[in-house]
């Protein structure tokens, strides 16, 4: 299989639309992960690729084949789900070989591909162990195996890290980018974590209420968001938004709200005289906040807050300023040493500003640092070989 693709997929339960219309390719070898909020989706729509859920209506194809009609075991896919769902009474080296074995793939062979997929995954040496002698992150390794010890076109990932702990979840990420790109096959990968969808994919598929949002590589999931949902999800702290509308001041289209007001650059203005008319909302990320100390010789045009708190995160202070009666968000270099109520010069970079409609969310403009590049695709690699 080379390409997964989902035309017009649809499904209902009851009166309740949970994946609306959805049309996504996925290409051969590449890392795609369905992001969103609890309940938008994305374990159906996985769920609908693999076969354990019903189609409502619509297709997927695995190549140009289609697959609804096929039972999730004559489908060339092998999932992980986020419940390691490991058998407790057999061994590491049973609960990986067990989908080979009901395959009848001869016993030796099963032996040789189980170590080899225990040495991908460094669990050699707990081959004799059972679950219950296992760590979360060990147990998670093991179900991963039993998924990758079975050669499939595609690979399934329901949440896999999301019952371990932060710094295992930081390890784990980074092994299953690793492991994508010496397997050489297609991923599809469903989270409700940014930074797993930001750090590990190829692109990324937004999707609130069943409808996919946005999907696009990560740097443009991030630069470019395609309206305030994706903004607002993708980011953390998410981006500042101000509602208010555009003037002319001094031949400068300007923005101003109660809170704000930042003089757009040409870029932006010129882009400016094509929106509808109405209020729009400005839309800054925290590290295009810059504070300034009280007293800066170049305060006299930065806008007036104050520090309404600072949360040290090491290397960056997470300050959080009253600006004009909203708290929004700045991410600034440590160390910061305004403290709580104190006057602080606040600056909005005009260079990187997004403007949305206000009423229908979508983005107006993007700064254009982001620059597009096609798809980046996992290296081709030696697959480990099967027999
Ligand atoms: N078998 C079912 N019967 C009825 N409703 C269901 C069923 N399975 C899922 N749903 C509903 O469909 C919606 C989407 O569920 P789904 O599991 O796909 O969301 P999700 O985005 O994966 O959420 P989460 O991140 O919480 O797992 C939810 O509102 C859920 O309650």
């Amino acid at each position: 299989m080379a390409q997964v693709r989902l035309e017009r997929l649809r499904k209902s339960f009851g009166d309740n639309v949970v994946v609306d219309d959805l049309d996504l390719t996925i290409a051969d070898q590449e890392f795609l992960t369905l992001v969103g909020p609890s309940g938008c989706g994305k374990s159906t729509t996985l769920r609908m690729i693999c076969g354990l859920e019903k189609l409502g209506s619509g297709e997927v194809y695995f190549d140009s084949e289609p697959v609804g009609y096929l039972p999730a075991n004559k489908r060339d896919v092998s999932m992980v789900f986020q419940s390691y769902a490991l058998y407790p009474h057999k061994t590491v080296e049973q609960n990986i070989g067990f989908a080979l074995q009901m395959m009848r793939v001869p016993k030796s062979e099963i032996g040789e591909r189980v170590r080899k997929t225990a040495a991908s995954l460094g669990i050699e040496n707990l081959l004799g162990r059972k679950p219950r002698e296992l760590s979360g992150g060990q147990r998670q390794r093991v179900a991963l195996g039993r998924a990758i010890v079975r050669d499939a076109g595609a690979y399934l990932l329901d949440e896999p890290l999301s019952n371990l702990d932060a710094q295992l979840r930081g390890d784990m990420r980074v092994e299953l980018k690793r492991l994508h790109a010496d397997l050489a096959r297609t991923f599809i990968y469903v989270t409700h974590d940014q930074v797993e969808a930001m750090t590990m994919s190829d692109r990324i598929a937004v999707m609130q209420g069943g409808v996919l949002q946005q999907c696009a590589p990560p740097e443009e999931i991030y630069g470019k968001p395609a309206n305030m949902f994706v903004a607002q999800f993708m980011g953390s702290p998410p981006m500042n938004f101000f509602t208010g509308g555009l003037t002319d001041v001094e031949g400068r289209r300007t923005f101003r709200s109660p809170a704000a007001v930042l003089a757009l650059t040409e870029e932006a203005s010129r882009a400016a005289e094509d929106f509808p008319a109405g209020e729009v909302v400005l839309g800054i990320r925290p590290e295009d906040v810059i504070l300034g100390e009280p007293g800066d010789a170049d305060a006299a045009d930065s806008l007036q807050g104050t520090v309404f708190v600072a949360e040290p995160l090491g290397a960056d202070v997470l300050v959080t300023v009253d600006l004009g009666g909203e708290l929004i968000k700045a991410r600034v270099p440590a160390p910061f040493r305004v403290g709580i109520d104190k006057a602080v010069p606040v600056r909005l970079r005009a260079d990187r500003a997004h403007l949305f409609a206000k009423e229908s969310g979508a983005s107006l403009f993007s700064p254009s640092q982001w620059a597009p590049q096609p798809t980046p695709i996992a290296p081709a690699s030696d697959r480990p070989t099967d027999s």
